[in-house]
């Protein structure tokens, strides 16, 4: 099986006078369907692996492979259409847009792509709403929900373009421990019914267990 995303020996350094390691010497590879959570202490990478997986980051040492192919030697361009194609972000914020409607959220990214009429992207941006049970809300406005309930927005955004890799960082880090535990079964849903690979950045270990496995990182590196 070709893995969705795979880390080469990765590495991402930043010079100056003082250099920073802010990852280094990854190997990591997430097959289709699979739930990875990526757990660490503050301070220890997570956010830049998530950000160099996402290709919104270039390493500094070694590759990301996306479905087998390399990236190293694309142009921005390049890497903003495999970002577009393949891969859904949710953020710890969920930056919904707040002035439009939850269904303009979802709706808006979906019309942006170019690939549906306006009426099939409302119905996409409906049914996406619907399968995270929030049909009942179409129409609210975001700061109208509850934290849970827009991270939910935020995730149908995320689906917009069919993703089949969602990389998140820590997406809960705003909700209580309840709403925090449906947003990650949510994850799990969309891996194991849906096939989607799902990293999940978290310093939260005991969430971290509701995925198929964890990757521990200590300063930049993983840890057994
Ligand atoms: N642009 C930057 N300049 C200098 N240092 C940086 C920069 N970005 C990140 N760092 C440092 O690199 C290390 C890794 O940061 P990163 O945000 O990836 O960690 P993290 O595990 O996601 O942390 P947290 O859980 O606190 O979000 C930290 O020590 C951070 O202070």
């Amino acid at each position: 099986m070709t893995a969705a995303i795979e880390a080469r020996s990765l590495s991402r350094e930043l010079t100056g006078p003082v250099p920073v390691t802010l990852v280094r010497d990854i190997d990591l590879v997430v097959e289709p369907g699979e739930f990875v959570a990526i757990t660490g202490p503050s301070g220890s990478g997570k956010s830049s692996l998530l950000y160099l997986l996402g290709l919104l980051d270039r390493p500094t040492g070694g590759e990301v492979l996306v479905r087998g192919e390399p990236t190293a030697a694309l142009t921005p361009d390049q890497l903003a259409a495999i970002r577009l194609a393949r891969i859904g972000f949710v953020f710890q914020f969920h930056f919904l847009l707040p002035e439009f409607s939850c269904l303009a959220n979802v709706e808006i990214p979906i019309r942006r792509l170019g690939r549906l009429s306006a009426a099939q992207a409302r119905d996409r941006a409906a049914g996406l709403l619907d399968s995270l049970e929030l049909a009942d809300h179409r129409k609210k406005l975001p700061e109208q929900l509850s934290g849970g309930q827009r991270q939910r927005v935020a995730i149908a955004r995320a689906l917009a373009n069919d993703p089949p890799l969602i990389l998140a960082d820590e997406p809960t880090g705003n909700l209580d421990t309840r709403t925090a535990h449906l947003v990650f079964e949510l994850f799990g849903t969309l891996a194991r019914e849906q096939g989607r690979s799902i990293v999940v950045v978290t310093h939260d270990t005991e969430l971290a267990h509701l995925a198929d496995r964890r990757v521990h990182l200590v300063d930049g590196r993983i840890v057994p």
